[in-house]
């Protein structure tokens, strides 16, 4: 019988200081992005910083530590105001596949990452 504990993609990423280093280069390219840029315009710097860390430790299967509102709630008005769809939700996946990868982690564990962010898609955008 085998029992596995399995190291979460947190862990094998390299934890905390994985996560921060991931954080500015995700957050530059998601703010520099035309496709979806325009989302971020009211949100504020730390806030937003503190989002994508919540983000990144959450999509690696980090104990999330976030009690701050749902997913379906947090995207609910950009949603409803400003049309966040799919295209908006793959561009977001996208920019964190490139990070990751800039960052050297390898293609198997982003795919990870990948399904992790495709498991809660219908929730971010109220489906
Ligand atoms: C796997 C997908 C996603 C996850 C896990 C995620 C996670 C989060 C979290 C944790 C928050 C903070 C909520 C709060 O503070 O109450 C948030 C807010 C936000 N998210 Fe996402 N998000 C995702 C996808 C997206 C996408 C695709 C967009 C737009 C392109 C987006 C734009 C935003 C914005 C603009 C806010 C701030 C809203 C505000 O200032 O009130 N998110 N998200």
């Amino acid at each position: 019988m085998t029992t596995t504990v399995a190291m979460s993609l947190y862990e094998k990423i390299g934890g905390a200081p994985a996560v921060d280093a991931a954080v500015d280069k995700f957050y530059d390219k998601v703010l520099a992005d035309p496709r979806i840029k325009h989302f971020f315009v009211n949100t504020d710097m730390a806030k937003q910083r503190q989002h994508q860390k919540t983000f990144l430790t959450w999509a690696f299967g980090g104990q999330p530590g976030y009690n701050g509102r749902g997913m379906r709630e947090a995207h609910k008005p950009l949603v409803d105001k400003l049309g966040l769809n799919d295209t908006h939700f793959d561009a977001v996946v996208e920019n964190l596949a490139t990070t990751l990868s800039e960052l050297g982690v390898s293609d198997a564990l982003i795919g990870e990452v990948a399904k992790i962010a495709e498991s809660i898609r219908d929730e971010v955008l109220c489906r």
